[in-house]
């Protein structure tokens, strides 16, 4: 078994990072852990309500080696490392995922879909976006579907992904955050009628963090 990342490959390989926090995670299933996040730079999806614009334009932030970004993780009191972007499958997340390991790292994907798997994951968030359709390979890899509930039809949009789902794979529905008001009490009653899935909120707009 493979137990080390050559040092060549970690001098070399960058991948472009918008910023990395050391925060609790705030949505889903492992809602309340201390998590380093890691957010990659990029993205083509062109989501009308994404809270994080800023990440779209990869060209705006420098790379920076895998090797600095894992060292810089590994002075977090903790070891859950979340990838998220922007859409981090954009890059090839072989070596980041397999060096963040190898410091003993946890290793979650917050992800579209919209681009092929790569990486070695712990655990797989897939929240699907009507403005780019995500590839069918995820499916079988997805831990938990999270889907963004902006209005009254994204629920059969939404079933229409859990159906397509592995047995295991947690269900849950996330109010777009400036929709919540309107959205959070159709969601409340959808969930009653339909106990499969659960509420998941972004928690940490609540807590006032990143
Ligand atoms: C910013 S995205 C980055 C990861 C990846 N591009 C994706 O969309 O899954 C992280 C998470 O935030 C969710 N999200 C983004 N904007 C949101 C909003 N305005 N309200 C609720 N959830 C939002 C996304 O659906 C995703 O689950
Ligand atoms: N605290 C916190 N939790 C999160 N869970 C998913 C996030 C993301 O942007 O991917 C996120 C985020 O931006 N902050
Ligand atoms: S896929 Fe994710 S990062 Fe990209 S626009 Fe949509 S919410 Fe934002
Ligand atoms: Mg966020």
């Amino acid at each position: 078994m493979k137990t080390q990342l050559s040092e060549t490959i970690l001098d070399t390989l960058e991948l472009p990072v918008m910023e990395a926090f050391y925060t609790i995670q705030g949505e889903g299933f492992h809602q309340g852990k201390a998590a380093y996040f890691i957010r990659l730079a990029g993205c083509d999806v062109g989501c009308h309500w994404c809270d994080v614009k800023e990440s779209w334009d990869a060209t705006k932030f420098p790379k920076q080696r895998i090797k600095d970004v894992v060292a810089e993780a590994s002075k977090s009191n903790c070891r859950l490392a979340v990838i998220t972007g922007g859409e981090p499958l954009m890059h090839n997340l072989d070596v980041l995922t397999e060096a963040l390991q190898l410091k003993g790292f946890k290793v979650h994907l917050e992800t579209s879909g919209a681009h092929p798997l790569s990486g070695r994951w712990d655990w797989i968030c897939f929240s699907p976006k009507k403005f780019k359709k995500p590839l069918p390979g995820i499916y079988d890899f997805a831990n938990e579907l999270k889907v963004v509930v902006y209005n009254k039809s994204d629920f059969a949009w939404a079933e229409s992904f859990a159906e397509n789902m592995r047995e295991e794979c947690l269900l849950y529905l996330q109010p777009e955050w400036s929709k919540q008001h309107k959205m959070l009490p159709l969601i409340i009653d959808y969930i009653k009628d339909n106990p499969k899935w659960q509420v998941s909120l972004q928690t940490h707009k609540y807590m006032d963090i990143p």
